[in-house]
């Protein structure tokens, strides 16, 4: 299996770019794919899924053009899309079998595929009930749940772990890491904790533009010697934050521990081991 975007860029309307000559190989694994508002994620998620086109560049999986053949890609693909919608009056099961029989899947194995789905996302218990009755982040799994009908090889979760609380995050983790033996998982978010956990590779976007991917391991070294921790007082905060990206503060009476990223190096700074939070907001702010 393997994806390749190859300077792709999408512009919508006369000027604003999207995606500018965009280019990544993604291969089988866990690609965690970060960045902020209004990077180009779901842009670039929902061409590798077939439902947009880019304005230039090629799209291929295995050596086939996508945008060109994209029931190649369709065939294999589960995809959640950041807007998934659900029929609030079919329960998960009659909803299930609804997009099986749209995706062509079916057979003697269906209801057993659909009720390993719902064991899985811990949604046995309402699986009778309207969807219209779910709490979003039942409504959530759900759609994570009709990715995974075709037992796809390319998965595409776009914000998957929004409205999910920390039990079922975990779930979820669970559930993804063994597809990723055997398929491209691509998973978007701008919270770094829902990919860090679980992401082999990373892709780091901001405005239209890849800023870095690699294992995780290899983009934090790029900031190594970047992360340092300090104590201010309180009121000093605001002005310390004009000049440094400041990743966390813990509070300790009227002293702050503040870690922060380098601008320039202040005096009693302790040197910190950095993480992907560091290196994602190195690479996103102060750039
Ligand atoms: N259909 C569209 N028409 C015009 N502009 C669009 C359209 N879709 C996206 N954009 C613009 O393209 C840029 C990238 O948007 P995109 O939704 O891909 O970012 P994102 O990284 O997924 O952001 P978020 O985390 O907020 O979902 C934004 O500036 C957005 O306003």
């Amino acid at each position: 299996m393997k994806l390749t975007v190859t300077n792709v860029s999408k512009r919508y309307g006369y000027k604003t770019f999207a995606l500018k000559d965009f280019s990544i190989t993604i291969e089988k694994g866990i690609l965690g794919l970060l960045g902020p508002n209004g990077a180009g994620k779901s842009t670039l998620l929902k061409m590798i899924a077939t439902v947009n086109k880019p304005t230039e560049g090629l799209i291929g999986l295995n050596k086939n053009n996508i945008i060109k053949d994209p029931n190649y890609m369709r065939q294999q693909l589960g995809f959640l899309p950041q807007d998934f919608g659900v029929y609030p009056n079919l329960n998960a099961v009659e909803f299930l079998k609804y997009m099986a029989a749209i995706k062509g899947v079916g057979g003697a194995n269906l209801n057993e595929r659909i009720n390993q789905l719902l064991v899985g996302l811990n949604l046995t218990e309402s699986a009778r009930k309207p969807i219209g009755s779910y709490s979003g982040g039942m409504k959530q799994r759900v759609g994570i749940a009709q990715a995974l009908l075709n037992n796809p090889k390319v998965v595409i979760f776009d914000e998957p772990t929004v409205g999910l609380d920390p039990e079922e995050r975990v779930r979820f983790r669970n559930l993804i890491s063994d597809l990723a033996n055997e398929s491209i998982v691509i998973l978007s978010s701008h919270i770094v904790s829902d990919i860090d956990s679980i992401a082999d590779k990373v892709a780091i976007m901001k405005n239209g533009s890849l800023i870095t991917h690699g294992k995780q391991e290899d983009v934090i070294n790029q900031i190594r010697e970047n992360v340092f921790e300090t104590i201010i007082q309180k009121p000093e905060l605001n002005a310390f934050k004009l000049k440094h990206t400041v990743v966390s503060t813990a509070r300790k009476n009227e002293q702050l521990t503040v870690r922060y990223l380098r601008g320039e190096p202040i005096a009693n700074s302790v040197p910190k081991k950095a993480n992907l939070e560091d290196a994602y907001l190195y690479l996103t702010k102060t750039k």
